[in-house]
């Protein structure tokens, strides 16, 4: 199988500017002797084409947090796929964003193609890899779970924009009581009704991660634990993810090099 490195391995090999490391390149690709014919090249070639591994760049801020990126980050974590995590300060955003399709980030390029909005780009992940369901009904459900954590996000940006202090925490304290206090009853219903520990179907969707990252790696660390004393199945689908090998590999390498967003 090629991988990038092979990937990259296999553009050094092709290109006309490089004689020395076409020999070392193709051993590496192929762990095989190298040969020089246009034959061999061709074969390299399909290979790399067959080998259907987009190249994936994501990008967005460096700040605030893990913001509308992090659900297509554990996507593809989780689904062991390799991809350029790109964050950029907002000193860069102006030369940036005319280069996005909405003037907003996230963005996920793929093989140079340019995807907006953050549910899609999680939605087209999910499909890809295996997390959005098994069948139409089970991918419309983990739709509607994702769409209610994208509510949940936007009904969290006015806090967060507001500059005085006291009433940015008055604001807080009432989307907190509020808006969070009654979607975590209703979700909990709603795991009630599905009795398997994910939110849809009887496996993991792109929707447990997505309700993860919110209210675990987003309002967990933000706020504590205490909205989830009343709600045993939403704190063990939170558990669960969390428990989740790639996930874990994952959360463990962001904390230790982005402590800033703890
Ligand atoms: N619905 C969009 C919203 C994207 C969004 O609001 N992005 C913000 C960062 S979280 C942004 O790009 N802000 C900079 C700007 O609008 O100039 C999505 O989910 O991707």
């Amino acid at each position: 199988m090629i991988n990038k490195q092979s990937a990259s391995n296999l553009i050094i090999l092709l290109s006309p500017r490089s004689k020395t490391p076409w020999r070392s390149g193709f051993n590496r690709l192929k762990g095989q002797k190298a040969g020089r014919s246009r034959h061999t090249i061709r074969i390299l070639q399909t290979d790399l084409h067959c080998s259907n591994m987009p190249v994936y760049k994501l990008r967005y801020f460096n700040n605030p947090r893990r913001g509308r990126a992090e659900l297509a980050r554990l996507i593809l974590h989780q689904a062991g796929v390799e991809f350029e995590d790109i964050r950029f300060p907002h000193s860069e955003w102006p030369a940036i964003k005319p280069s996005t399709p909405f003037g907003q980030v996230p963005v996920l390029e793929v093989d140079g193609q340019v995807l907006a909005q953050s549910n899609t780009i999680a939605r087209y992940l999910a499909r890809k890899y295996g997390l959005a369901g098994k069948n139409d009904w089970e991918q419309a459900l983990a739709d509607m779970y994702a769409d209610n954590i994208n509510d949940l996000l936007n009904a969290a940006v006015p806090p967060f924009m507001e500059k005085d202090p006291v009433k940015q925490k008055e604001m807080y304290e009432k989307f907190m009581a509020e808006t969070i206090a009654n979607h975590v009853v209703l979700i909990e219903k709603q795991l009630k009704k599905n009795n398997t520990g994910y939110l849809v179907g009887n496996d993991l969707t792109w929707a447990d991660l997505a309700y993860y990252a919110y209210f675990s790696d987003f309002l967990e660390v933000k706020f504590g634990s205490a909205f989830l004393k009343d709600a045993p199945l939403l704190k063990a689908l939170i558990d669960r993810v969390k428990a989740l090998p790639n996930i874990k590999k994952w959360t463990e390498f962001r904390n230790s090099k982005y402590p800033e967003e703890n």
